[in-house]
């Protein structure tokens, strides 16, 4: 089981985002929380970037794909992060949360938390 992970928390993307027509003309902010599989030790063995998953290179690939289109549901963001993330990174697990707040009036914060892939790749 591989417990190392790398994280990236509240990422904020300026989305168009949502089901009703209003949505479609505005942008709104999204904040994602990534969790990503890593095995850290061949980076931290070496101290080489190029065995590290670079955590900057993962929020700019990830704020494109939210930004670089529009979107009705958290649901198809968050798994479309979760695909991006695991077939170009090479990531085996991934965890994502999708937070969209203000959506809804009296709460603080909502949105939807998907897991993806495998976290006992050896
Ligand atoms: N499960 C979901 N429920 C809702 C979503 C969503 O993306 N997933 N979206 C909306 C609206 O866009 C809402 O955020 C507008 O305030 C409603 N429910």
């Amino acid at each position: 089981m591989q417990a190392d992970t790398v994280f990236v928390d509240q990422l904020k993307c300026e989305a168009v985002i949502g089901v009703f027509d209003w949505e479609k003309q505005i942008t709104q902010p999204l904040f994602l929380d990534l969790e990503m599989s890593w095995d850290h030790r061949p980076a931290a063995a070496s101290d080489d970037y190029r065995h590290a998953l670079c955590y900057d290179t993962v929020s700019t690939a990830v704020t494109e794909l939210v930004e670089g289109r529009p979107h009705e549901l958290v649901e198809t963001v968050a798994e479309r992060v979760a695909e991006l993330i695991r077939s170009r990174f090479g990531v085996h697990w991934v965890r994502v949360t999708v937070n969209k707040p203000g959506a809804v009036k009296n709460a603080a914060n909502l949105g939807v938390r998907i897991e993806r892939g495998s976290r006992t790749h050896p």
